[in-house]
């Protein structure tokens, strides 16, 4: 990123995508040209590192090996230093699913057609598909979303926050206006304004969207400049033949708009789609209103890369859940430095992999909640060597 400069009171930096602003009390605020047409400026406080290290301190103290729990320690240092709560806040969770539908699936690049989408949202709204299920166990809510379903109607029991109907074929046309992809990135952030309010201290991204397997591959490939066939996988179930055609048709996208990586904004617009740019929302608005986010899988992987290039550091609020069987989460997923915790091939979408996390999550507090010292059980208590 780019260098700092004394503006008056407020220290100024300027990177590729964003002016940033470290105000006198450490806010962040961010603009840019997509930020302000939203509303003026994004405000991010920083992670407080006091906070983080009084969470390792309250590990350390507990009666187990050092690190003993290993990556969920650390990812509770995360969630203490975000939330500026050494108590690490899991008690109310809820999962965001965005749905829309995409025009490319009229490539024949899903095994489905973009009926299906409709249906499982409707199956959601009655909190009956996979997500909610499995919520249901987790003491999850799940907030299902229509932000761009090809139908008149919003199934009952889902929030209406429409854009369009689908977004366009984009081999004919970018697949949404830049006032469509502000609009969805928009419903994102209020989404999660409402979960604050609502007092929800743990969100999760999920989808629900046939075809968003192709437009999350081909806004991937060209943000991380790579071979499309390096990154692109069978999504709900497709043949041999049918990955290549898929493969064949983000190629021919990505000929037709010759993109710049650095160009954001410009990738999410032409080749991603509405539920991709409103959980691109969900991660800023992680971030604004300092909830942090569980990751899903390969869709919310790419919305949180978009969201990140967008306002360098959303991704401090972010936790991987688990490395979808979509090849491109796992590069996604390390360009982002952020670290999977289940590696099975889970590739279902809705939210599914991020509400296993929760319950993993939940489960790691009863250790941490607890708090059953070295001095409870009169051990001495272990000390961190540098050099180990
Ligand atoms: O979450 C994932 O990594 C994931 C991987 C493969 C498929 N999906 C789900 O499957 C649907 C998209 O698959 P497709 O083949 O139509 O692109 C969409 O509704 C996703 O929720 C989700
Ligand atoms: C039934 C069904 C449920 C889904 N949930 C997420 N993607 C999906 C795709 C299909 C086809």
């Amino acid at each position: 990123m780019g260098r700092y400069l004394n503006q008056g009171n407020e220290s100024f930096e300027k990177s590729v995508n964003s002016e940033i602003y470290i105000d006198k009390t450490g806010l962040i605020k961010y603009t840019n040209r997509v930020l302000n047409t939203l509303q003026g400026y994004v405000c991010i406080r920083r992670p407080d590192e006091k906070i983080r290290k009084k969470v390792q301190e309250n590990w350390d103290s507990l009666a187990k090996p050092l690190d003993g729990l290993g990556i969920f320690e650390k990812i509770f240092t995360q969630i203490g230093a975000v939330t500026g709560d050494e108590r690490v806040p899991l008690q109310k969770k809820a999962v965001i699913v965005m749905c829309a539908d995409n025009g490319i699936v009229e490539e024949g690049i899903s095994q489905s057609g973009q009926e299906v989408t409709y249906q499982v949202a409707e199956s959601m709204g009655k909190r009956k598909s996979s997500v909610c299920l499995m919520a249901a166990q987790a003491n999850a809510k799940v907030i299902p979303i229509d932000v761009g379903i090809a139908a008149e109607e919003t199934p009952e029991g889902v929030w209406n926050k429409k854009v369009s109907r689908g977004t366009k074929n984009f081999l004919k046309q970018p697949a949404m206006t830049e006032e469509e992809a502000l609009a969805a990135i928009e419903a994102g952030i209020d989404s999660v304004k409402k979960c604050k309010e609502d007092g929800v201290t743990l969100l999760a991204t999920g989808e629900m969207g046939i075809g968003n397997t192709t437009t999350s591959s081909a806004v991937a490939a060209a943000l991380l400049n790579c071979e499309t066939a390096a990154i692109t996988g069978k999504g709900a179930g497709l043949s041999d033949a049918g990955l290549l055609h898929k493969i064949a048709v983000i190629d021919e996208a990505r000929k037709k708009y010759q993109f710049d990586s650095k160009d954001v904004f410009r990738i999410l617009c032409s080749v991603g789609g509405l539920d991709i740019a409103g959980l691109c929302g969900v991660c800023i608005g992680g971030a604004v209103y300092g909830v942090p986010v569980v990751l899903d899988g390969v869709i919310s992987a790419v919305a949180a890369l978009v969201a990140e290039r967008l306002v360098p550091g959303v991704k401090d609020f972010l936790i991987a859940s688990h490395k979808s069987r979509e090849p491109a989460a796992a590069l996604i997923l390390q360009e982002l430095g952020v670290h999977p915790v289940i590696d099975g091939s889970l590739a279902l979408g809705e939210g599914t992999g991020a509400v296993l996390m929760f319950g993993l999550l939940d489960t790691v507090h009863a250790v941490y909640g607890n708090r059953t010292t070295f001095s409870d059980i009169r051990v001495e208590a272990y000390k961190r060597f540098t050099d180990v």
